[in-house]
């Protein structure tokens, strides 16, 4: 009884998102998976060369595979990039610059999804961030409980950097990881901490100093819970969250009405325009260098 109870409670807690990953055009696949047979520690790595720019099919690939994390008992997730330079370079912008309407819409509730599924995951969740984090990168890594950086690398939500604002749920979700005052500052500057900056206003908990060492340390945090109850633990978890997360689900179709009158507003695509060409600049020089 008390436990039909309690997955009632999970159930009502969680959005049901019943999303398939759709199947991408690509071979390789955009997420890789694997649970350590031992530990029992799924580690979930973003595959979307050149940089984990979060489009539909990647964002949908997270989805299902968090799906399947919390069906096969796995005893935590890592997420973690197969890129060793970008952990996840944000929302896609090809997704947000001069956007066919229908799919903008389908992008930004895919979006609104896999920020929930991440944040209210039923297993503890920790990123290994082994490259750059801005803006939706940053946003995955703080859904996450626990953060570890590898240095020289960025995190941050720099929106305003690119003429955006970054939605309420949005900074909620950094607000559930900095003090107000700092975030406030950081959200309107668009800041992009550095790994020792960011260690120094906790928008990580640890730095490592590889990879491995970033997966290990993860795994550490995950295993401070082993004497939890894990479904105890995870109404905990979602009780908490939950005062953040009906601020999305209340109105979600709000969000997206507003979201998408503020993308296709000529300013901020403008803005937006100027912004991804001097990304490509900047690439094609590079390239010219090498
Ligand atoms: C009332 C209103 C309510 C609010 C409404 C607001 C809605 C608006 C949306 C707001 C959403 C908020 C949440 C999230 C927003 C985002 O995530 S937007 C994306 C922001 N991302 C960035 O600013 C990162 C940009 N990229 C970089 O800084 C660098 O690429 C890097 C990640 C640090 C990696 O650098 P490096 O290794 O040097 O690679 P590059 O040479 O720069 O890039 C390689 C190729 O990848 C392309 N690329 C890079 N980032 C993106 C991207 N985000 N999307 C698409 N493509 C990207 C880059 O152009 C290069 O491509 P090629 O030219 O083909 O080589």
């Amino acid at each position: 009884m008390l436990r039909s109870k309690i997955l009632n409670r999970i159930r009502l807690l969680k959005p049901v998102i019943d999303r398939r990953c759709m199947s991408s055009a690509s071979k390789t696949p955009l997420t890789l998976l694997e649970v350590d047979d031992k530990s029992g520690i799924a580690t979930l790595s973003l595959n979307r060369p050149p940089v984990n720019s979060l489009n539909i099919d990647l964002m949908n690939s997270i989805i299902e595979s968090i799906t399947e994390i919390e069906g096969n008992k796995s005893r935590g997730l890592i997420l973690t990039s197969a890129n060793d330079r970008v952990f996840c370079a944000g929302l896609d912008l090809n997704e947000l610059h001069k956007p066919n309407q229908e799919r903008l819409k389908e992008f930004w509730a895919v979006f609104q999804d896999v920020w929930l599924a991440l944040h209210l995951c039923s297993v503890p969740t920790a990123a290994a961030i082994n490259g750059h984090a801005p803006a939706g990168g940053c946003l995955l890594a703080t859904a996450c409980e626990y953060r570890v950086m590898l240095p020289q690398m960025t995190i941050g939500l720099n929106e305003t950097q690119f003429g955006y604002m970054a939605p309420k749920w949005v900074m909620l979700s950094y607000l559930s990881v900095l003090p107000r005052r700092l975030a406030e500052r950081a959200l309107t500057q668009g800041k992009l901490f550095t790994t020792a900056e960011a260690l120094d206003v906790g928008l990580v908990d640890e730095i490592a100093a590889s990879k491995e060492e970033a997966l290990a340390k993860c795994s550490t945090f995950i295993d401070s819970f082993s004497k939890a109850n894990p479904l105890a633990r995870s109404l905990t978890k979602k009780q908490i969250r939950e005062p953040d997360v009906q601020k999305l689900i209340a109105d979600r179709a709000g969000d997206l009405k507003e979201c998408l009158e503020y993308i296709n507003s000529p300013l901020l695509q403008d803005g937006l325009g100027a912004y991804f060409e001097a990304l490509k600049q900047k690439s094609r020089s590079k390239a010219g260098k090498s």
